[in-house]
């Protein structure tokens, strides 16, 4: 099992002025979105569960194993972590070598690596540009290129920062996929959003993270009903549930579909 388990985390940047306060979590097979204003410690909170970070106080435990204790090529070949600003992570001048980077630093051979990058790229829809400069692309792109990248590499964790940022109804649909088809695999999926839309329809469990506490968690349906929570969390409802309140419908909806088949089971009735 993919279990990560964060005991009493906290973390501080700087002695005096706490970011993570003592965060309890154990994260399984869910498709988990992560939720929470600007500053709330989110990207902190994943830079730590992939070994970027270690832990003030409290510790987080992979498979049973304090993450202080694996080396960082061992985290990097079952955690995989999209960073918020793909120009973050990438480096290389070409897209293939971009995407071959990650497999081949984990151990995969030239040809293995290869084949991982371009089913990758596909997925992405870009495999037509591995010779292109990636800087020659544009920010959504780049993002998926840096999200093919971590793809590339088949890890057990994938965790993505705000992989909707500046994604059309396209490149958002085919988020949706990607992230279908690694929860389909048996993969952890952790993935931070500022798209409530996004989280609700796709996401099993959503965490509300603020000011570095957890102020809510649990089914996705159960969070986005807690107005009040979210309120406090400075996070609107999604969309549909709020169309959903308007409209005076009893119930919690999270999806354009649902809402449609209760306007029609209203109507009809
Ligand atoms: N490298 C750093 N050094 C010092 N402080 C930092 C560093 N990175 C983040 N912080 C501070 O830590 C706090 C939490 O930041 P973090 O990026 O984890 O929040 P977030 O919830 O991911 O926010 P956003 O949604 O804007 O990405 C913020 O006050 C931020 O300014």
């Amino acid at each position: 099992m993919n279990t990560i388990q964060v005991n009493n985390l906290h973390f501080s940047y700087t002695p005096g002025s706490s970011v993570l306060n003592g965060i309890d979590l154990e994260l399984d097979q869910q498709t988990t979105a992560i939720v929470g204003q600007n500053g709330a410690g989110k990207s902190t909170f994943v830079k730590l569960l992939k070994g970027l970070l270690y832990p003030t106080k409290g510790e987080i435990l992979f498979k049973g194993k304090n993450t202080r204790d694996y080396t960082a090529a061992s985290l990097a070949k079952d955690i995989g972590l999209v960073f918020q600003n793909p120009n973050d992570q990438i480096f290389k001048n070409n897209v293939i070598s971009e995407v071959m980077f990650g497999p081949l630093n984990i151990g995969q051979d030239d040809q293995e690596a290869r084949h991982n990058a371009i089913s990758a790229l596909k997925k992405v829809q870009l495999d037509d540009k591995l010779d292109t400069n990636p800087y020659d692309l544009s920010l959504s792109e780049r993002k998926m290129i840096s999200i093919a990248s971590i793809l590339a590499m088949n890890t057990n964790i994938v965790i993505f920062d705000e992989p909707t940022m500046g994604q059309d109804f396209a490149g958002k649909e085919k988020l949706k996929e990607i992230i279908w088809d690694l929860r389909d695999q048996g993969k952890l999926i952790i993935c931070i959003l500022h798209d409530m839309d996004f989280a609700a329809e796709v996401f099993e469990r959503t965490i509300v993270f603020n000011q570095g506490n957890v102020l809510a968690d649990g089914p996705s349906r159960e969070v986005f009903k807690q107005k009040n929570i979210l309120q406090q969390a400075h996070l609107e409802q999604p969309s549909i549930t709020q169309i959903a309140n308007e409209l005076g419908l009893d119930g919690n909806y999270l999806t354009d579909e649902e809402l449609i088949q209760a306007l029609k089971e209203k109507m009809t009735s």
